[in-house]
Parts: C-alpha cells; structure tokens; sequence
C-alpha cells in the first residue's frame, strides 16, 4: 500500500522586505510590462455577480488582464442587500496568498473586502513580503445597500494596511471614517479629506463622487505630493450601480500595470464604468441595484449571435418587401391579368439574369471558407444554369421574346458582379441572399394565394397556374434557409466594418429585385414579340 499524501505544505514564502511599502509603481509601462497583467483580487465573494471577486474577475478580464481571486469572505447577497456573512480562518487565505505568489509573477493586486482586523494583517504581512508593483485598496466598508461588511474596530488595522497601498479608492463615506472626521457633504469637503488622507499615508487617494447628488460625477485623484486632478464624467441615472466601486479599482489595477500613469488610468477607467453603468439594463439582473455590464465594450464589437444578423437585414428590407407585394406586376400575376407580353419580358430578363448570376454564385463558390459552403453555392450555380435552360426550352419557346439585357437586369447584374468582383465573402453571399430570399417569399405568398382562389376548380383555367405551382419548391425554401444561415456565420465572423458592407451589399440586391419585378411594365414595350418559326 502506498503512503498517504502528505498534508500541503504552502511553499516557503520570499524573505521579508525591509520596508514596509512595496516597491512604488512604475511612472510609466515598462518594456516588459505583460500583454495580459497578471491581476489579483483579494476580496469577498458575491454570488450575484454584481460586486465583489466576481465583478473584479470580470472587470480585470474586461481590461485584458488575467484574473485570479484570493476569497476573503462569502456573502449571501443578492441585488437588494447582503443577507449573512461568513469569513473563514485568516490562517486560509494567507495559504491562498502563499500558493500564488510561490508560483505566480503577480503585477497587481487589488484588496476589497476585508471583514476583519486579523484579515487586514494578513494580508498586510504577505504584502509586506511579495511587494507587487501595483497595489489598490478598496477600503469596503458597507455595501450600498447600507449593510456592513468591515467590522467597525478595524479601522486601526485599515490604516495600517494602507502602507501597503499605491491607491486608495475610498467613496466619501469610507474616505471620512479613514481621516476621522464626518462624512464630507460638499465636493470641496471630500477633496479636503482626500488630501489629508494622501499626505498622511504617502499614498495616492481617488476621491469619488458616486455618493454626491448633481447632474455631474466627478472623482478626484489625490497624490501624496499634494496634487489634485479632477475627473469629470455624467451621473448616469441607472439603479444599476452595485459594484460600481469594486469594479473601478479592479480596473485601475489592471490599467496601471499598462499604462505605469495613473491620472491615464483613472481617465480610461472612469470611461468605462460610465459605459459600463449606461448599458447595464439589457443584463436585467435582479430587482435591486442591478451590475455593470462590465463586458459592454466587447460584446459591443462581438458578432451577432444566432440569427439576429438575417433578421435585422430582413426588417431593413421592410419598405422593399412591401413594395413588391404593391407592383401591378406581381398583382396581374397572381390575378391571370398579366399582360403576355410582360410575362414574357419577365421571363426573358430572368433568363438573362440567372446566367450572370450563376457566375457570381460561382464566384461566392470560390471564396467559401469550407467545402460545404464551396458546395452549396456551386449547386446553386449549377441550378440557375438548369432552370436558365428550362426557361428557354420550356416556357420561352411558348412566350418568345427576343431581348436583350434590359437596364434594370443590367443595373442588377452589375451591383452583383462588382460585389463579386471586390467584395469579402461575406458581402457577395449577402448581395446574392434577396434572390434567394425574396423569391421565395413572393413564390409563398403566390403560390398559397393561387391555392386559395385557382387551385382547386378553376386551376387550369389561370393563365399562369402553371407557372405560380412551380413556385412551391421545398429544395428552394430549403436552400434559402441555408444561404441565410450562411449570411449569418459570415457576420459573425465578420468585423462591424463588414457586417455594414454586407447590409449594403444586401439592400441593394433587394432594391434592384423590386425594380426587376416592376421591369416588365417599364420596358416591355420596347421589346417587340419576335416569333423564331
Ligand atoms: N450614477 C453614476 N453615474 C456615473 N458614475 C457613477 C455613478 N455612480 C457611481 N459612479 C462612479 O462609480 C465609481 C464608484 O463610485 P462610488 O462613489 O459609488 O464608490 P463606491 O461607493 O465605493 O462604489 P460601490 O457603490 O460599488 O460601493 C466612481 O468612479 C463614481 O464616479
Ligand atoms: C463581497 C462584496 N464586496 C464588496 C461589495 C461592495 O459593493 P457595493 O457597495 O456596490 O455593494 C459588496 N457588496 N460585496
């Protein structure tokens, strides 16, 4: 039998530093200064996801950082309040802080919760002997719920901890208890307080405005040497503001090991929690005081998802949908009125069409990015050139008509084949979509229209039933779905510059097919009837 594993013994921890403040931060980044910092929390857990490690993990990873959490306390909360507490043996999270910092190079940290005097000086002592070159401390106090989360007499060991600090980032409740005065009411009040507290501590203090009423909210960086610098931003009104202050520092923890400045990295900070807080409500998270959208800037540039592209294009086309249903064309044709030579004109440019465009398929062919796409739109390529065929051959030589390309099919056939020529992939599946798309909708809506009033008794007598029940074709619905869902992959993969090319691309080929509708009754008449026999 083998022996038992040993219980874990943490790695030896550095030699103690001789000062007690970490080495100061850099003025600006290093050479070295890593893609992804390395960022630390130290901190509470809220399960909500709102404030808390988990805010801090998201902001850090907002701000291309890689996050790691050291636990200082479980909370249950949620976004009304903070319902219990539970802080687990100090001794723990020194195990924590040990691990880490025996393995990891660590660029920042950022300190929030703390319960508890004796989890002050933990954390102070491992400070005291890793010395990361960016430290923020979150002095978090009471929630902004108003529940309390440090106990009262840990203020002494607050302050001590502060000697470990590069910043501090007190709200104007927090920033009175650390200078031991009452809470400022004025802005000039709380800058006063930030001052002392900086000069006192020899550290940086971001004095913020988030508790102040006024349209503005501002915040204030504080230097040791007595400087002030005044960031102003909008008060976003939004309930959404649980985590505000965990989000921030973590931020600022994470930009100072970019930037090395830190008025640079409030000014970018503070431009993000305003986004942040502006577009926190599609998150609908909770009845309370809702989280941040921490990720609102990626998911901004993100791809669609899904298939919102297809059904964005597609209420883009609205006006065009609408119009075709409106044509005398479209209308003549459903009633049997059409005039024949207009059918026939109709058909003639479509023949026309279906031959250049069978080319730009071919050329969509070309540019997939995988064989099943390379497949798909050559069978569509391969398909149009079949039903060109069939048009001659079957309904043509019924309604002959020698023409040429008309200008609207030409107009058409050029968007198309410029698209090909210097489009992406994404652009030319897009501009070639309304003929798939539109002509299905038209041939659904045709076609159950001819069912209801033709189909059944009368339907031989419809001049065009024939043709209106060709309409109905589910390889064509089918292959309509699957050019749409391609168009959608395409977006997504596709960055914002091209997914507003592709629109372009796709309303354009949806307003050239409502011209190619009304066509017939524009140009028909230049197109005198030319009998072969
Ligand atoms: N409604 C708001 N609109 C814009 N910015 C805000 C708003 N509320 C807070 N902020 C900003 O959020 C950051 C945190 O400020 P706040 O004064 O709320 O700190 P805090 O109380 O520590 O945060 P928390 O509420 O998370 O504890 C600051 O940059 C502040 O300017
Ligand atoms: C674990 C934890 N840490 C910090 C806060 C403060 O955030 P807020 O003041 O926004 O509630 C919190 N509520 N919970």
């Amino acid at each position: 039998m083998s022996q038992p594993p040993t219980a874990y013994q943490p790695p030896p921890a550095p030699p103690a530093a001789s000062q007690a403040r970490p080495a100061a931060p850099p003025t600006r980044p290093t050479s070295a200064a890593p893609r992804h910092p390395r960022v630390l929390s130290i901190a509470g857990s809220d399960p909500s996801g709102g404030a808390g490690i988990q805010a801090d993990i998201k902001s850090i990873s907002a701000h291309g950082g890689y996050a790691m959490a050291a636990v200082t306390a479980l909370t249950a909360q949620n976004t009304r309040g903070v319902q219990d507490v539970h802080v687990p043996p100090a001794g723990f999270l020194a195990r924590q802080l040990e691990s880490l910092s025996a393995d990891i190079s660590i660029d920042a940290v950022k300190i929030g919760m703390l319960a508890n005097a004796e989890v002050m000086d933990v954390v102070g002592e491992w400070l005291a002997k890793t010395r990361p070159p960016v430290v923020v401390l979150d002095p978090v106090m009471v929630a902004s719920s108003g529940d309390a989360l440090m106990r009262e007499d840990a203020r002494t060991a607050l302050l001590r901890l502060l000697a470990h600090a590069h910043l501090a980032t007190p709200n104007i409740a927090e920033l009175a208890v650390l200078v031991g005065e009452p809470e400022a009411a004025t802005w000039e009040a709380a800058l006063q307080q930030g001052k002392s507290l900086a000069a006192a501590h020899g550290t940086h203090v971001l004095v913020k405005g988030g508790h102040l009423d006024g349209d503005d909210c501002p915040d204030a960086l504080l230097g040791p040497d007595g400087s002030v610098e005044v960031f102003d931003g909008p008060r976003v009104g939004t309930p959404n503001t649980h985590g505000t202050g965990c989000s921030l520092s973590a931020a600022l923890a994470t930009l100072q090991v970019r930037t090395g400045n830190w008025p640079a990295s409030v000014r970018r900070a503070k431009d993000w929690l305003t986004g942040a807080l502006r577009e926190s409500g599609p998150l609908s998270v909770g009845h309370g005081h809702g989280p941040l959208n921490h990720f609102h800037e990626l998911w901004a540039s993100a791809g669609p998802a899904g298939d919102d592209f297809s059904r964005s294009l597609w209420s883009d086309i609205a006006p065009q949908r609408e119009a075709i249903f409106g044509l005398a064309f479209i209308k003549e044709l459903a009633a049997g009125t059409l005039d024949g030579q207009h059918f026939a004109y109709y058909l003639a440019q479509d023949a026309q069409y279906l031959s250049a465009y069978a080319r730009v398929l071919a050329r969509a062919s070309a540019l997939a990015p995988n064989e099943d796409e390379q497949r798909f739109w050559a069978a569509g390529a391969q398909n149009c050139l079949a039903v060109e065929l069939s048009l001659h051959r079957d309904w043509l030589s019924r309604h002959p008509l020698e023409v040429a390309m008309g200008p609207v099919t030409r107009h058409y056939v050029n968007h198309l084949q410029a698209v090909a020529y210097s489009g992406s992939y994404g652009e030319v599946a897009a501009a070639v979509l309304p003929c798939y798309w539109l002509y299905a909708e038209v041939g659904r809506v045709l076609h159950a229209d001819y069912l209801k009033h033709d189909g059944g008794a009368t339907g031989s007598a419809h001049p065009y039933g024939e043709w209106l029940q060709s309409y109905a074709d589910d390889a064509f619905a089918q292959a309509t779905a699957r050019a749409v869902a391609i168009v959608d992959a395409a977006a997504r993969r596709g960055s914002p510059l091209e997914r507003d090319r592709m629109r372009a691309a796709f309303v354009q080929s949806a307003h050239d097919e409502v011209d190619f509708f009304d066509a017939p009754r524009l140009y028909a008449w230049l197109a005198p009837l030319a009998r072969r026999d």
